[in-house]
């Protein structure tokens, strides 16, 4: 659930089921929020909830200090980074590294294996409630990585099917307005989120016994 920037909203996510906030840390961003805000946001979620701080284009200093004043548990880094920036910070947070469509294959190919860093697939435009074609990216798309971009209620559970994504996330179809969550929306996609997760077969995972059942 990203773009959390009140303790209400951070509640009414985690009272709904979500099993991560995003916090935005990126100055560009209508859902930014400072990290003090951040940091009682997340202690309100209560302590199973992750709670990731999300940057782009951000000096190395900025994203460690802002990740440490908000006690984030993960750093989510959009952008055109180098390689060596990203280690830097998977050395202190688990990444989630973001990719657009045209960069999946190679992000895959690079970041295989590499412990700390998973890959979030988004569309080009973060948080701009755009859906991708995930039927055209399933040959690309690893076991594990994370999927964004114009998920809500109504389509969650079809790019579940489609893509088995380790975790999906999802801001402005959740909205009544930007930074601002909508209570039923929010309800409605993790009810279809986890309806969709609890059936779908993944390949990393062995649920032979649950589909004989
Ligand atoms: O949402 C933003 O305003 C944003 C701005 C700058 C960098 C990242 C941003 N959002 C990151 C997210 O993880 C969004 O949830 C993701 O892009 C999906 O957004 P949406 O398509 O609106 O569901």
């Amino acid at each position: 659930m990203c773009g959390t920037t009140s303790v209400a909203d951070a509640a009414l996510a985690a009272q709904a089921g979500a099993d991560a906030l995003g916090f935005i840390f990126a100055p560009v961003s209508k859902r930014l929020v400072s990290a003090q805000v951040a940091r009682e946001a997340g202690l309100a979620a209560g302590p199973t909830v992750a709670r990731v701080g999300v940057f782009m284009n951000q000096g190395l200093g900025e994203v460690l200090r802002t990740a440490e004043a908000a006690r984030v548990s993960a750093v989510q880094l959009h952008g055109p980074l180098a390689g060596l920036y990203v280690k830097q910070i998977a050395a202190y947070y688990p990444v989630l590294r973001v990719v657009r469509p045209e960069e999946l294959a190679g992000a895959a190919r690079e970041w295989d294996g590499v412990p700390g860093v998973t890959l979030m697939l988004d569309a080009p435009e973060p948080g701009g409630g755009v859906p991708l074609d995930w039927a055209a990216l399933r040959a690309d798309f690893p076991a594990g990585a994370w999927l964004a971009g114009g998920l809500g209620p109504a389509n969650v559970a079809q790019a579940i099917r489609e893509l088995s994504p380790g975790a999906v996330d999802a801001v402005s179809r959740l909205e009544l307005s930007p930074g601002r969550k909508d209570p039923a929306a929010v309800r409605a996609f993790v009810a279809a989120a986890r309806g969709e997760l609890s059936t779908v077969k993944r390949p990393d995972v062995d649920n032979s016994a649950a589909c004989a059942d």
